[in-house]
């Protein structure tokens, strides 16, 4: 006889208890080679290099190519890209006649992402993935989306489009196709290095689903649309647009306290400050704020620099959150001319370029995205009526946890 007092206990079969990541914070869920965002060092580099010492001192052509080859171009590789870069902004007609066609209250987010839908649409190639095929699909959005955001601009203002000019690189010809003419070289500089800020950061919410669609083997323009919808939101993307509405809100410098207790009481996020990531401030704040500060310099009828200083002085008293990228962007686009709804889609247009490494580099070495979820619905039920006839399906239950 056995005395159940001393048996030892049978080793438990129960699996350990699914822990929750919400929004998936500090899950590590693939490695990149393409960027590296480090809140310790405070650092972001592009395979390697800098940010801060890319941006003033090399073009987007060349950060471009830096992100999507692995390296720099030496001088015939900066040629060859400039020329299929120039080569190809030219929208095809049934892109230009779809965003003509969509009515002038859409977001230009949504025309942003409705372009590369249709030209997506048009892609009789659409079936071949080798590298060389998403390269082109990459060049193509990369010189397009320029022109769709400059025209887009233009047709809500009842402007013609302005042809591109193969004469001119790709920041001073954006800058040409939205005003008809190229600004100070102080405007173009500055415009210059929000797009090679904004070029690439990670595993940030657009370019993850930019590669969670790329891992069902989908094609490149579902991943870079998708991608587009994810960063029109003002947790991402949208905060450089909501930043410049805030500033409107707020009116004057004088009103900026009164403005922040009561934002903050309620509260509201201030837009263009917090990051997932960093803790100690983002890393491209300092190279944009010097090119605003170039900005700022020209002309600030607004007094748009005293508001900037008293709500990054404001939030930093109350709170100790300090601003990320969109704050300083919001209101330099604003003073280069360009309309607030139109600050999102800039930053797509840089954007698509880190999107378009990452789909590559997914599809190269590729896992399909699927996480698990904890089931919190309603007990196991019978549908009404149902009982006699149901058939248990073979191996239901993954052990304790559903899929979501
Ligand atoms: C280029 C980019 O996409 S950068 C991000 C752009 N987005 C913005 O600027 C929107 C405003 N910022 C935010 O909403 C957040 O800082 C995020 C979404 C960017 C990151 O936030 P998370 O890491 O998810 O942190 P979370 O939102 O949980 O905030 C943690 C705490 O800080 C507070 N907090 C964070 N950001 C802000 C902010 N901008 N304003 C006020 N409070 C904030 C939260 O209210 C929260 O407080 P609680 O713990 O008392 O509830
Ligand atoms: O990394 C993030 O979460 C958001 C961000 O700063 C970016 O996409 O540039």
């Amino acid at each position: 006889m056995t005395d159940e007092s001393t048996t030892p206990p049978a080793p438990s079969t129960a699996p350990p208890e699914p822990q929750i990541h919400r929004g998936l914070a500090g899950v590590t869920v693939d490695s990149t080679e393409i960027s590296s965002v480090d809140p310790a060092s405070n650092s972001l580099l592009y395979r390697g290099y800098p940010v801060q010492e890319l941006a003033g001192h090399r073009s987007f052509e060349e950060v471009a190519y830096l992100l999507w080859h692995g390296e720099l171009p030496d001088a015939a590789e900066l040629e060859r890209m400039r020329l299929a870069e120039r080569s190809r902004r030219s929208l095809p007609d049934e892109v230009m006649e779809t965003v003509l066609a969509l009515p002038l209250t859409a977001h230009p987010m949504d025309v942003v992402r409705t372009a590369v839908s249709v030209i997506g649409a048009h892609d009789a190639t659409w079936e071949d993935r080798s590298p060389e095929a998403d390269l082109a699909r990459a060049q193509d959005l990369m010189a397009q989306l320029p022109t769709v955001v400059a025209l887009d601009q233009r047709r809500r203002h009842g402007l013609d489009a302005v042809d591109p000019r193969p004469d001119l690189g790709y920041a001073e010809n954006f800058l040409h196709m939205t005003f008809g003419h190229v600004p100070p070289a102080a405007v173009v500089n500055a415009f210059e290095v929000s797009m090679v800020l904004y070029a690439e950061h990670s595993f940030n919410a657009s370019t993850f689903t930019a590669r969670v669609v790329a891992s069902t083997l989908s094609d490149l323009h579902s991943a870079v649309t998708a991608a587009v919808g994810a960063l029109k939101g003002s947790l991402h993307g949208g905060a450089n647009e909501a930043v410049m509405a805030t500033f409107r809100e707020i009116g004057s410098p004088d009103r900026v306290e009164e403005w922040l207790d009561a934002a903050l009481a309620r509260k509201q996020k201030v837009m263009g400050f917090g990051h997932r990531v960093y803790r100690s401030g983002d890393s491209r704040v300092p190279t944009m704020k010097a090119a605003l500060d170039e900005l700022l310099a020209l002309d600030d009828p607004e007094g748009l620099g005293a508001m900037y200083a008293a709500l990054e002085r404001g939030m930093a008293e109350r709170t100790g959150i300090l601003p990320n990228l969109d704050y300083p962007t919001g209101p330099a686009y604003h003073l280069m001319g360009f309309d607030t709804p139109t600050f999102t889609p800039l930053f797509a247009a840089s954007r698509v370029v880190g999107w378009t490494a990452h789909v590559r580099e997914q599809v190269a070495s590729n896992a399909l995205i699927r996480p698990l979820s904890v089931y919190t619905g309603p007990d196991r039920r019978s549908v009404p009526g149902a009982g006699a006839q149901r058939r248990e399906p073979a191996g239901a239950a993954e052990a304790g946890v559903a899929p979501g």
